[in-house]
Formats: C-alpha cells, sequence, structure tokens
C-alpha cells in the first residue's frame, strides 16, 4: 500500500507530495489542474515505468525540466520499503528500490500492486488482444508465483524461435529444439492462465451481478489451436507460415481472451457506457484474487463519471468503497462522488485538493 509519494517535475507538477489513507481518497480539481497526473505517477512507480495514459512517455518530464523523479514510502504489513525512478525524456536513468538498484524490474512491480480505471479502461473490451493478454498476466504475475519464472522461459524461447527464423540459416534440429521449449513453457502457462481464469470469471460474474445485471457476460481463453491439438503439432503445422513471415504464429503470446455479452462478442454488441462496465468489473474481479495472495491493491479511479449514469456511477462508488483496498478517486467536483460516497465510507474517505499541480489535504481524518 502507497503510505507517500513525492513528485518533482512530473507532467505539471514542480514539487508536490501526498500520503494517502490506507482505505478511500478523494482527490478534488477543476479540469487540467493534475488529477489525473497524480494518479498517474503512482501508476508510473508502481508499475515500473508505464503509463495508463496513451501518448508518449517523454511528456511525462514537466516541460522545460530536465527529468522527472517519483519516491515513494510502500507499507506492506510492518515493512516500509522505498521506491525511487527518475525519467528523462529519453527513458529511465535510475530505477531504485531501498536505495539500490533492483536486480529485475519485477522485484518493483511486485511490491505495489496497482490498478486503474480509467477512460481507455475500454481498451479491454474494444482494443487488441495483447491488452487482454497482458491484463491477464497482471493478474497471474500477482497471483501465481511460479508465473513469472515460466512467463520468462517462454519468452525467451520466442525470442529465439523468432531469430532463427529470420537468420536465413535454419536447421531442421535447431527450430525442433526451440519448438520444443515453447511448446512446453506455452503449455504451462496454459494451464496457470486457465486456473487463474476460473477464479477471475466468478469473481468477474458475481461483480457484473451487482453493476450490471442486464448484461450477460462470458470469458473464454481461445488459443487458437484446432480442436485436440498439442502446441507441438500447432507448432509444426504453421512451420511453413513462420518461416515464411519470419514470426512465430502458434503459442502463449497468441491466446485470446474473449469477452462475450448475450452470447456475442462483447466488443460487436455493447454499448461504450456498458463496455466500460464490463471492463471495470474485470479490473475488480482482480481486487480479491490480490487480496487472497496476501497483497492490498491501491486501485486508480480517474473520472470516474464520465459515461456512465447516475444509477451506474452509484452502484460503482458503493462497490469501490467497500472493500479493504487502498483507493484514490478523482473528481472535478465532490458534489459529483455523492451521495455514493457519503452512504458507504464517506466520513472516513481523506480528501485531497489539486489547483495548477499543488495538492492540499482538505481533511483531518482518517
Ligand atoms: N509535460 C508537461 N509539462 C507541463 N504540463 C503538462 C505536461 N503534460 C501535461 N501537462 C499539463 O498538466 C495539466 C494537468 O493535466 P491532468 O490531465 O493531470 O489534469 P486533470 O486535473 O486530470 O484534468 P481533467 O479534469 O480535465 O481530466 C494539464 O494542464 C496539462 O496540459
Amino acid at each position: 500500500m502507497l503510505a507517500d509519494l513525492r513528485l518533482t517535475d512530473f507532467r505539471n507538477y514542480q514539487q508536490a507530495e501526498l500520503s494517502p489513507a490506507p482505505g478511500l481518497n478523494l482527490i478534488v480539481g477543476a479540469n487540467g489542474s493534475g488529477k489525473t497526473s497524480l494518479l498517474e505517477a503512482i501508476y508510473f512507480i508502481g508499475s515500473g515505468g508505464r503509463s495508463f495514459r496513451g501518448g508518449r512517455l517523454s511528456r511525462l518530464v514537466r516541460d522545460g525540466a530536465d527529468a522527472a523523479t517519483l519516491f515513494a514510502r510502500v507499507e506492506i504489513g510492518e515493512n516500509h520499503h522505498r521506491l525511487g525512478i527518475r525519467r528523462a525524456p529519453g527513458g529511465i536513468q535510475s530505477l531504485k528500490l531501498n536505495g539500490a538498484t533492483p536486480g529485475a524490474l519485477s522485484d518493483v512491480a511486485a511490491l505495489l500492486p496497482v490498478l486503474a480505471l480509467h477512460p481507455q479502461s475500454v481498451e479491454l473490451i474494444f482494443g487488441p488482444s495483447a491488452l487482454r493478454r497482458r491484463f491477464l498476466d497482471w493478474g497471474m504475475f500477482h497471483v501465481e508465483h511460479s508465473f513469472l519464472p515460466v512467463w520468462k522461459e517462454a519468452s525467451a524461447a520466442l525470442k529465439q524461435r523468432n531469430a532463427l527464423l529470420r537468420s536465413g540459416r535454419v536447421t531442421p534440429r535447431e527450430l525442433g529444439y526451440w519448438d520444443q521449449k515453447l511448446a512446453a513453457s506455452s503449455d504451462s502457462i496454459e494451464r496457470l492462465r486457465d486456473g487463474y481464469l476460473q477464479r477471475l470469471k466468478s469473481r468477474w460474474l458475481e461483480a457484473m451481478a451487482l453493476l450490471a445485471p442486464e448484461i450477460k457476460g462470458g470469458l473464454v481463453l481461445q488459443t487458437g489451436r484446432r480442436e485436440g491439438e498439442s502446441y507441438l503439432d500447432a507448432l509444426a503445422r504453421s512451420r511453413d507460415e513462420d518461416l515464411r513471415r519470419g514470426f512465430t504464429h502458434t503459442g502463449f503470446h497468441r491466446a485470446e481472451l474473449k469477452i462475450t455479452a448475450g452470447g456475442s462478442l462483447a466488443r460487436d454488441r455493447v454499448s461504450r457506457g456498458q463496455a466500460k462496465i464490463m471492463a471495470y468489473g474485470l479490473v475488480l474481479a482482480q481486487l480479491p484474487l490480490i487480496q487472497e495472495a496476501g497483497k492490498v491493491c491501491t486501485l486508480l479511479v480517474d473520472d470516474l463519471g464520465s459515461e456512465l449514469d447516475q444509477t451506474h456511477r452509484a452502484t460503482l462508488l458503493g462497490f469501490l468503497a467497500a472493500g479493504s483496498h487502498q483507493t484514490l478517486i478523482t473528481a472535478v467536483d465532490r458534489e459529483h462522488l455523492d451521495p455514493a460516497i457519503d452512504e458507504h465510507k464517506g466520513a472516513a474517505a481523506r480528501m485531497f485538493h489539486v489547483e495548477h499541480g499543488r495538492v492540499q489535504r482538505i481533511s483531518d481524518d482518517p
């Protein structure tokens, strides 16, 4: 859980600090004041250098500054960890974990599981399959200990096989070797994904029953293999095409998480508002799974109101306020979140006001 954050030269912030409560936090401010940027900063440091908004990462650095710097103090039970990241327009200059350079980016990403609900979340429904894979893999990374080593092994095998395909010096023996490696690790990933998906699906359906019972959602993982076909057989089948195109067409990297509504592909059927609720439901379904793995999630909610009617917004707010995760919600006006917040944990929410890149705490408690 995030205890403190210090930002320097990040977006429109020259210097700012934020100490969110463990539970619910509300961040209010006018358009363009810096609310999204604050959530973006938390996401950036928690993910070891990613943003949830589109656009170039070089724009994270405040206009005219050399680099953006973020420091965070993260609490895990009794323990405290210090994270630091410095990003210049050209890329990350330094990443620190408790004062030292971490062995791997995953060491940083494991500390602060951050999930975000924001206007682009609908891309989970409408966007490319890589986004849905990344979404699934993010949850598995936090929940399944064995996922990261298997995923690294699979990625290395895929890289080597693709390099060989493009080398123009392919021998059947060498290709066969990488086929074996890729097939075995793809099998392992698929088993882990299947198990995780069953758990995710049941949480998602619970969330959907509350958030939008009118949508009959479904989730299926498709692998691109034919009925009864092993990964090894599928790799052999696509070998000629792989050689022609210099790319591996079968494996863990081609899995598709199919999201349906009323039996049809959701993206061909649902409205934008409904897609948003389905996507939010998917993100929220990860929360209890992360919690069951003994971790506390930091949930960032940007611009909750847009595209949702009053009923859906109130139900969603109730859902957000009820969990034991840390939540930060932005709004242009506090009234936009009433009355749902008051009904739940309104009195216990910590409030911040943002104005021209300055953050001020405006409530005393909790
Ligand atoms: N690299 C940068 N340097 C300086 N200012 C920037 C930079 N990138 C973005 N900004 C500005 O930062 C301000 C805050 O943007 P942000 O998206 O955080 O606002 P917001 O409070 O979420 O607004 P809204 O309510 O309209 O969504 C904007 O005025 C934006 O133009």
